[in-house]
């Protein structure tokens, strides 16, 4: 059988891990999956999810997408240096005014989440041109799409994720290659943890009152409340990742989260683009307290599918 070899970057948590265990545990064992991450010493989590895939239909590699001697070593080490599906997950987040970021942070968000993706197809886009097939899979985000308060910095990179993968999405079509942007709101992963973390800690002494307090008690105020309310699952991702893979004509972009749609057609409504800055700025400073009441209506929505769910399969069980 002709399996297809499928690259994923940042495999050791969240959506990289996720996705690698669902496609190295397709049914009909489609795929070969390298699952690859920069630090190896994290794959235990990779390797107990894996389970019997390991060795199988699952290899983990080091690559670090910020490193391009890693990304050549470890495409040198796949079999005829082929890859037929590349997954672009590795990333990270960043959050705050800009006042107090450093222009070294702000590089190293761009350097990962951007320019990890162009040291990947450097390496990997000509023998895709040279075989005339090959999918390029990117795991964008809304903020490939739309700016969100005090993401100004991350919401860059996936525009320029976005902006690279639009330009070369053209001259793909012409040597049969696909590319795919997936595009997912919140999703509770290690990347929820660490961007809300490394927020709290920030030195807001840097900014002025306004902005600081804005920080404080609106964006950090609300972030857990958004999670919880919008927030997908990583596995639930994978799976829409791997309905984009498994299509004939996949779409160029695919949204994951319906609840978060409504946000992000306001920027498709309004050609002069005011109409979603000035929701955004409405549903945060004006309406406040109809959004809290929203999120908190669907959280609960949610609390309650979740739980009848839980007591269906009690059920079933006994
Ligand atoms: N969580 C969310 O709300 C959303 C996330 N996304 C995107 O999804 C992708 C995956 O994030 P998610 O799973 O949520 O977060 P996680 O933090 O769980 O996973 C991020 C992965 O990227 C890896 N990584 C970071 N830097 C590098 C590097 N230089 N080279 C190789 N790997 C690296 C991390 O490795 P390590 O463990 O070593 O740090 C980790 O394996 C990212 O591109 C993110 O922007 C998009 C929309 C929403
Ligand atoms: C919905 C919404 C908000 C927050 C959105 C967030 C926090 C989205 C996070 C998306 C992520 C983490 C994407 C990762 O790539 C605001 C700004 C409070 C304003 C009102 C509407």
């Amino acid at each position: 059988m002709n399996q297809k070899v499928v690259l994923i970057t940042g495999c050791s948590s969240g959506i990289g891990l996720a996705l690698a265990v669902r496609l190295a545990k397709d049914e009909k064992k489609r795929f070969m999956v390298y699952a690859t991450m920069r630090n190896l010493a994290k794959s235990e989590a990779l390797v107990e999810a894996a389970g019997r895939t390991l060795g199988r239909t699952l290899e983990i590699k080091q690559l670090d997408v910020c490193d391009e001697k890693s990304i050549k070593a470890c495409v040198d080490n796949l079999p005829m240096r082929s890859v037929d599906i590349l997954i672009s997950n590795a990333g990270m987040g960043m959050i705050g005014p800009i006042e107090c970021q450093t222009i070294d942070e702000m590089k190293t968000v761009m350097d990962t989440n951007f320019f990890g993706l162009v040291r990947l197809l450097k390496e990997i886009l000509p023998g895709m041109k040279k075989r005339k097939s090959g999918h390029i899979v990117v795991i964008s985000s809304v903020m490939g799409i739309q700016g969100i308060l005090f993401n100004d910095i991350y919401a860059a990179s996936k525009f320029a994720v976005e902006g690279f993968c639009e330009s070369l999405a053209v001259q793909a079509l012409r040597f049969n290659l696909n590319i795919s942007l997936i595009e997912p709101g919140p999703v509770i992963t290690e990347f929820e943890r660490k961007v809300f973390e490394e927020g709290v800690k920030i030195d807001l002494s840097k900014a002025d009152k306004v902005t600081a307090d804005m920080f404080t008690n609106i964006y950090l105020k609300n972030y857990n409340q958004i999670f919880q309310s919008l927030g997908q699952t990583p596995e639930d991702v994978a799976e829409h990742t791997f309905k984009m893979i498994t299509m004939e004509n996949p779409p160029f972009r695919h949204q994951t989260n319906s609840l978060y749609t409504p946000m992000t057609t306001l920027k498709y409504a309004d050609p002069n683009g005011d109409l979603p800055i000035e929701t955004f700025y409405k549903m945060v400073f004006e309406h406040d307290k109809v959004f809290n009441a929203s999120l908190n209506f669907l959280k609960l929505l949610r609390w309650r599918s979740r739980k009848s769910f839980t007591l269906d399969k009690d059920k079933n069980a006994s």
